[in-house]
């Protein structure tokens, strides 16, 4: 089963009130979106491993820990997705970065992609997806589908704000991928959108609305 795991540290919780509130423009939002990525960061990469390496310090000989270099792809699901790369890569400079494009169809709600492009060796990383929304959880979903097609086997999803029934679909299309979240929240309105949410993230990210 995937574990879910709510990221309420302070901090956090505070911009996230700031990203909800209607008067925050978009270059605030932006920055926002970045920085609490980079905050949840610490916990999504919390298991990453470690190894024992030897090195000395201006005093003696030490052994520090180092990470086993495992690679990491960051997937962002565009549009909104991208908001939270620049956060995660600042942590894991090294990560390399593929794109799943998809929308949501407005009568249906159901994901239309438009777009795919991964790293070659994307079987063999450890896959953090970046979505910021997960609503009905279809476009969650799908990308998970869509990367486990292209061979990927580790996957993590890192979101914002989650519905409780959005988390359920994903949870039980893929018990195997573990969940990363700011907020879960009560429900879905007749338009799809998260309540109370905060309201179109790819919009609010690049002001098109
Ligand atoms: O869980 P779901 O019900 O699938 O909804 C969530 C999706 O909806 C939004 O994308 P949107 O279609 O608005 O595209 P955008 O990111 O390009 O704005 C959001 O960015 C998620 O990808
Ligand atoms: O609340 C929602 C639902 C889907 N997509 C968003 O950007 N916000
Ligand atoms: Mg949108």
């Amino acid at each position: 089963m995937s574990k879910v795991t709510l990221i309420d540290h302070p901090l956090i919780q505070h911009k996230l009130t700031l990203l909800r509130d209607k008067k925050t423009g978009a270059k605030d939002f932006r920055e926002l979106v970045n920085e609490i990525a980079m905050l949840m960061g610490y916990e999504v990469t919390r298991d990453f491993q470690l190894e024992n390496v030897e090195i000395e310090t201006p005093i003696c000989k030490a052994t520090g820990k180092m990470l086993t270099g495992k690679k990491v792809a960051i997937v962002p699901i565009l549009r909104a997705g991208l908001g939270m790369v620049d956060g995660m890569l600042k942590l894991i400079p090294a990560a390399k970065v593929g794109h799943i494009g998809l929308y949501r169809n407005e009568e249906t709600l159901k994901p239309v992609e438009y777009y795919c492009k991964l790293p070659q060796d994307i079987a063999e990383r450890e896959v953090i997806i970046t979505e910021p929304m997960l609503a009905t959880g279809g476009s969650s979903s799908d990308a998970i589908t869509l990367l486990k097609k292209r061979g990927a086997k580790n996957i993590r999803l890192m979101c914002l704000v989650c519905s409780k029934q959005g988390l359920e679909v994903v949870t039980n299309e893929h018990p195997d991928v573990d969940i990363y979240t700011a907020a879960i929240d009560e429900k879905l309105n007749e338009h799809g959108y998260i309540v109370p949410g905060l309201g179109d993230a790819g919009d609010r990210l690049f002001g098109t609305k």
